[in-house]
């Protein structure tokens, strides 16, 4: 029986590359180009991807032997999942193997926030000793607003509790009942917040969840992070407001379109931007290959030849 092929798209770890040579014929490429991907997927019988490849519906047309796409990591923003259950093609993830991650990048941007820790270094760096423009503020007794209380904003309210803030919470959905965390109307977060930290996936109904009423609502003292995706700000409004001082600043890990280019967001000097680093964490890594490995072999077992100590 010919070796299932398996197209990567996105960088995974070693070990995870290493558990799917072992059954699978394994093919590398550069999701961002669409012509490769097209040509790789006409014999693929699985396809396993980060955040840097689009699973659209034109991806699948593409790919007529497709069982599975595995996506390595939480986010299944940039995966069409619905024209892949229309197709029968499965799409597994790793829920949870980049949480603590993510949490640990979030409460680093909220202190480089609070401490103006990457203007300050960028200043010494270009020659200057300005310590009292760089004045910031303590994050104890402060209020910490998270919105979406789901696995990633949990560990987010344990650390920064640590730090002594008040934190509130808005989930629709989650039940926030949870220590001393209080949970708020959205509105009401935005206004009474020093910080802001956004935790909920993309769908079309959290895209421009953030705009400029919203943004309006934040104290002219407040940061606002965001490592959960772009897009659930809207960048226009984001820039206007930075630019008007109202939010004081931002930190992002996230942007609509990825990479931003030459976004006006990534020139003011009240923004901390990272190139989507929330879950390149060696642990991550590897826990998100070795949970999405298992699972896109699990699709493929009708395809494996028997391994020599099953039979
Ligand atoms: N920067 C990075 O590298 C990473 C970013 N992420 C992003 O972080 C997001 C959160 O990750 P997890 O906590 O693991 O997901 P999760 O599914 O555990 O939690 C998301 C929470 O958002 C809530 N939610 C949905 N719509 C909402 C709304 N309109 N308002 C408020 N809350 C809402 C849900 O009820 C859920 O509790 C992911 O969807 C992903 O987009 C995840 C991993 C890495
Ligand atoms: O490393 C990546 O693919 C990005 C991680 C991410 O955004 C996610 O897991 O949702």
């Amino acid at each position: 029986m010919p070796s299932p092929i398996v197209i990567v798209s996105d960088a995974l770890p070693g070990e995870t590359l290493a558990v799917l040579k072992s059954a699978c014929d394994v093919r590398h490429l550069d999701g961002r180009d669409r012509k490769a991907l097209f040509a790789a997927l006409t014999d693929a019988d699985a396809l396993i991807v980060r955040s840097g490849t689009r699973v659209d519906a034109e991806v699948l047309d593409r790919a007529p032997r497709l069982r599975v796409v595995g996506r390595a990591g939480v986010g299944l923003d940039n995966v069409d999942t619905i024209t892949a259950a229309a197709r029968g093609i499965a799409v597994v993830n790793a829920p949870g193997s980049n949480t603590v991650s993510v949490a640990e990048l979030t409460v680093g941007l909220i202190v480089a926030s609070a401490r103006h820790i990457t203007a300050a270094a960028r200043s010494l760096e270009d020659g200057q000793w300005r310590r009292s423009e760089f004045a910031g503020v303590e994050l104890a007794g402060r209020t910490l607003g998270i919105v979406g209380y789901g696995r990633v904003g949990r560990q987010v309210a344990r650390r920064m509790a640590a730090f002594d803030m008040r934190v509130l919470a808005h989930d629709p959905y989650a039940d926030i009942a949870d220590g001393d965390v209080h949970a708020t109307g959205l509105d009401e977060l935005l206004a009474t917040s020093d910080v802001v930290t956004l935790h909920l996936p993309r769908t079309p109904g959290t895209a421009g969840l953030i705009g400029a009423r919203e943004l309006s609502l934040m104290k002219p003292t407040a940061y606002l992070v965001n490592t959960a995706r772009g897009g659930i700000v809207d960048e226009s409004a984001l820039t206007r407001a930075l630019r008007e001082g109202r939010p004081a600043g931002a930190a992002l890990d996230v942007f609509a379109t990825e990479p931003p280019g030459s976004s006006p967001l990534l020139a003011l000097p009240n923004v901390v931007a990272l190139p989507h680093l929330g879950a390149s964490t060696h642990d991550a890594q590897l826990r998100a290959g070795r949970e999405v490995a298992g699972k896109v072999l699990a699709e493929l077992a009708p395809l494996l030849s028997p391994s020599p100590t099953a039979v």
